[in-house]
């Protein structure tokens, strides 16, 4: 489903003079209703690209929609209705955090045009650019919110941008995995979380994990992902046995990133080690991923591990619209602003 050329309503509504460069936040995508006819339609889009399941399409699509959809839309609907966001301004936390997110960097950029959009599903990216050159906007700079590069997310924002941007000059940033305001926001992040709900006796980093033969085949994925780790506790001064980096999130049957976020934090507490923070740098803002398999059932799991009650997983949540996120998405913008001059 395509949205009309022009949408221009409420927060869309460009600026009575229109600046003639704009900057597009592109995140993943995420249902518009917490209903399984709604997954379905976004999973079957997501599942459908071949940047994210390259299996030949003979094979793989009849397994998506026969076997693979139906099982998976119900359960998956539940799961996206217990994390929803309520009120006029809610949604899906995906959509809700990175549509206040564009709002800040807006607020951050004033000469620029800044939106969301999304690579799957509602607002599309593609409908955007064509949003953008109806109200005579020139140069596009799109920042993929995937602070690490990987062919699966940042390539495929690519693909569209390759197919949709005719007549825009447009500029995309790879990745900011090590981009120091970046890393500065995420160890503030969990430094203020430390400070308000105390600090727990480790820190785990978990990332959204990947088929570990993407990464064989020259996907930098899992090396970004290791840098950001380092760079963060780094920053926030950590000893090397005070932190951890570990991929949640597997889907299918391959064999994906080791080590799981899931076995790591079994491992620590076998350890004995009681109090636990987790942070997820991978994702710039809360959804699915986060707030319930993270802050929901891995905490359950990780609590469930000590008979006496005594284990506690402390969710450090993403750096959503804070201001300092929003400051260094829009350096990192200005940055390739300047360039074009
Ligand atoms: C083969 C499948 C998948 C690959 C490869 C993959 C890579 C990948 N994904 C993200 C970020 C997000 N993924 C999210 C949800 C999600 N991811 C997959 C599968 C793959 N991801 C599925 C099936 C789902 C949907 C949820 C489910 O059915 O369990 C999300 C959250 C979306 C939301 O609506 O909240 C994000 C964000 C990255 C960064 C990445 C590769 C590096
Ligand atoms: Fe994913
Ligand atoms: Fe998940």
């Amino acid at each position: 489903m395509q949205a009309p050329a022009s949408i221009a309503v409420g927060d869309d509504a460009p600026p009575a003079s229109t600046p003639d460069t704009a900057l597009v936040l592109v995140n993943l995508g995420t249902p518009d209703t917490a209903t399984p006819a709604a997954v379905r339609r976004y999973l079957a889009e997501f599942l459908s690209d071949r940047r994210v399941v390259a299996l030949p399409r003979a094979l793989w699509l009849p397994l998506l929609h026969l076997v693979i959809l139906p099982l998976r839309c119900k359960p998956v609907a539940r799961k996206y209705a217990s994390i929803w966001v309520p009120g006029d301004d809610g949604g899906s936390p995906l959509a809700v955090y990175t549509r206040r997110l564009a709002r800040v960097v807006q607020e951050e950029l004033p000469r620029l045009r800044v939106i969301d959009a999304m690579r799957y599903g509602t607002p599309s990216l593609a409908a955007r650019l064509r949003q953008l050159r109806s109200e005579g906007v020139r140069r596009v700079i799109v920042l993929p919110l995937y602070p690490q590069y990987s062919t699966t997310t940042t390539a495929s924002v690519a693909d569209v941008l390759a197919a949709a941007g005719e007549g825009l000059q447009t500029q995309m940033v790879d990745d900011y995995h090590l981009d120091p305001g970046w890393v500065d926001t995420v160890a503030a992040s969990i430094r203020d979380h430390r400070a308000a709900h105390g600090s727990g006796a480790h820190l785990l980093f978990s990332f959204h994990g990947l088929p570990q033969r993407l990464v064989d085949a020259g996907d930098p994925y899992a090396s970004q992902c290791q840098a950001s780790a380092r760079a963060v506790a780094q920053r926030l001064g950590l000893a090397d046995d005070a932190w951890t980096l570990s991929y949640q999130s597997r889907f299918g049957r391959d064999r994906w990133l080791e080590p799981s976020t899931q076995g790591t934090l079994r491992a620590l507490a076998a350890r004995g080690v009681r109090n636990l923070d987790v942070v997820a740098p991978g994702f710039p803002v809360d959804c699915i991923e986060t707030l319930e398999e993270v802050a929901m059932m891995l905490a359950e799991d990780f609590a469930a591990q000590f008979a006496d009650g005594s284990g506690a997983l402390r969710y450090i949540p993403c750096l959503n619209d804070r201001r300092d996120h929003a400051r260094a998405l829009a350096a990192i913008a200005s940055k390739r602003l300047e360039a074009w001059h």
